[in-house]
């Protein structure tokens, strides 16, 4: 696929992906674009269709995966999620970034792929913080939260193991981790704002 090197963003449920991307994107609009995945969840409170997930049923997304419209996808905590070809195409398409939100399912199975593109894993400060900050969230219920905990051991473990990600950020203070964020992307930054300006 043509354009900018893609990034990928894993780590924890809770962790601080959403706050720190979100934050990049509002920064620089005309640089990043985010790969809208599918998933079979339900939208939380302010989530919109099209634009945090494309929200489908587990029949509508068994069928796109059958098909082979997915680049990746997995099961995590009891839910079904994707990255579809046509939502990186869209993002390569306007020579932006694409920034891709996935598990470490999702991790290991674009390594399979062509994507070619940068791993980055956003830690918490520790397994405490993480579950202060999602029970904070609300947004899961006891079940939900207890399998994102689960989850999280093992991903943390994961993470640490050597070449599975180019960068690991630990998100304690949200400034400093946006700071570093920065730093490791600003390269990538500054060509894509090049290249788009003399076009
Ligand atoms: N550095 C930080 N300090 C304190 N709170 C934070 C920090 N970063 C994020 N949070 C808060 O922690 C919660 C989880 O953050 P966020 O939703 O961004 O995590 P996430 O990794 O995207 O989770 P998920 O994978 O479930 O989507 C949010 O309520 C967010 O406001
Ligand atoms: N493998 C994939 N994982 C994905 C994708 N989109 C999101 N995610 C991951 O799911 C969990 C939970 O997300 P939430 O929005 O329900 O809190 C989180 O770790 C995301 O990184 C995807 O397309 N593929």
């Amino acid at each position: 696929m043509a354009g900018p090197r893609p990034v990928v963003f894993s780590g924890p449920s809770g962790a601080g992906k959403s706050t720190l991307l979100k934050k990049l994107m509002k920064e620089y609009d005309n640089v990043f674009g985010f790969s809208v995945s599918h998933t079979t969840r339900n939208p939380r409170p302010g989530e919109v269709n099209g634009k945090d997930y494309h929200y489908v049923t587990r029949e509508e997304m068994k069928a796109g995966v059958e098909r082979g419209d997915f680049i990746e996808s997995a099961e995590f905590s009891g839910n079904m999620y994707g990255t579809s070809k046509a939502a990186v195409q869209k993002v390569q398409a306007q020579n932006l970034i694409c920034i891709l939100d996935v598990d470490m399912q999702g991790v290991k199975n674009i390594k399979e792929t062509d994507l070619n593109p940068l791993y980055i894993s956003i830690q918490p400060p520790s397994m405490e913080v993480l579950e202060n900050r999602l029970r904070d969230r609300k947004t899961e219920s006891e079940e939900s939260l207890q399998k994102r905990l689960r989850a999280a051991k093992v991903d943390m473990e994961i993470g640490k193991e050597p070449g599975v990600f180019d960068v690991i950020i630990v998100n304690d203070n949200l400034e400093d981790a946006y700071k570093v964020l920065k730093s490791a992307l600003n390269e990538e930054i500054d060509q894509v704002k090049k290249t788009n300006m003399s076009s």
